[in-house]
């Protein structure tokens, strides 16, 4: 999927181990507070610098056209922000984590091309400044740029670090998308969830996803992937869906029951930092 002998750089999922509605912006945008972690389950890229100004996705993805591609869309506005009008890219996307399913795939891709476009494009330009360019293509792109387990907070531009316990987790992926738009305009759906600023693991405990009930109503498929999931453990939606996921002590135990589940799920490994850190 991608040329051989480039050099290949990770965009990795997140997990939103907790997440809280805590209040609405002025413009109908919700307030929250969520805990994030890296997983080891990645997209892969491959970006190469071009000189004639164009960028070019050379793998897109069925139903997104490439100008609308959040990698295209993240060379684009870093371009633009660093003001060096006549770089180009060459980008190729190995596309591994299921689209709309609360993982964050197309956010960390966006993030993936800003880290490492900064440096090919010779940019300079500081954290600050790229998580400014992010948060306009995406709410969960500040996090990925932010590169370890985070306390997010307002739309996702907020962020502290939160030590989180090294852990395994069962990701079960049921078969439908969910429309985030929707859920976030549901009249149901709790909004006013009590703020807690505690950048703290133990302390946010018990952890609870605030779109959860909601979106089990509207997708029956997510609250049958829950009911499976919790017959081994406490069980949870990520994000918006359609995703949930099971804390497990080990990977023995998550291939375990990643084998009794009748949908398709994986082990995957909390990260304590982004794979590409170093270059950030
Ligand atoms: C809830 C999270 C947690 O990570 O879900 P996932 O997308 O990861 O599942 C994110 O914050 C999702 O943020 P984002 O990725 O920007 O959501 P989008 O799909 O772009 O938002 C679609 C629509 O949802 C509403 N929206 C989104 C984010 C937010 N904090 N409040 C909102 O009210 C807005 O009407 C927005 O136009
Ligand atoms: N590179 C990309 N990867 C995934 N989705 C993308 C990408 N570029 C644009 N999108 C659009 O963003 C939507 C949300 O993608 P994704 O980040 O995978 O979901 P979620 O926010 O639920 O984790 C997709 O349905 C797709 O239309």
């Amino acid at each position: 999927m991608l040329p051989e002998n480039l050099p290949v750089y990770p965009a990795p999922a997140k997990l939103n181990l907790d997440l809280r509605i805590v209040g609405r912006r002025a413009d109908g945008y919700h307030l929250l507070e969520s805990i994030f972690i890296l997983i080891d389950w990645c997209d892969r890229l491959a970006i190469v610098p071009r000189d004639d100004g164009q960028i070019v996705l050379h793998t897109p993805i069925d139903g997104v056209p490439p100008e609308q591609d959040l990698t295209v869309r993240a060379a684009c506005a870093l371009r633009q922000a660093a003001g060096c009008l006549n770089a180009g890219a060459d980008i190729w996307l190995d596309k591994h984590l299921p689209m709309g399913g609360g993982l964050g795939g197309g956010s960390s891709d966006a993030a993936t091309v800003l880290i490492v476009l900064n440096k090919l494009w010779n940019c300079g330009l500081d954290a600050p400044a790229l998580a400014q360019i992010g948060v306009k293509l995406g709410a969960d792109v500040p996090f990925f740029l932010f590169g370890e387990s985070a306390l997010v907070r307002g739309i996702g531009e907020q962020l502290e670090a939160v030590s989180v316990p090294e852990q395994w987790y069962v990701v079960a992926q049921p078969a439908c998308h969910v429309a985030t738009a929707a859920v976030f305009a549901h009249p149901d759906l709790p909004r006013n969830s009590p703020p807690n600023p505690a950048a703290d693991y133990a302390a946010r405990q018990p952890f609870r996803n605030d779109m959860q009930d909601i979106v089990c109503r509207q997708y029956p498929q997510v609250a049958e992937a829950l009911a499976q999931l919790s017959e081994h453990g406490e069980a949870r939606m990520t994000g918006s869906g359609a995703c949930v996921f099971l804390p497990v002590p080990n990977r023995e135990r998550g291939e375990a029951v990643c084998a009794a589940l009748s949908l398709p799920a994986r082990c995957v490994r909390g990260l304590a930092q982004h794979p590409l850190r170093e270059i950030i």
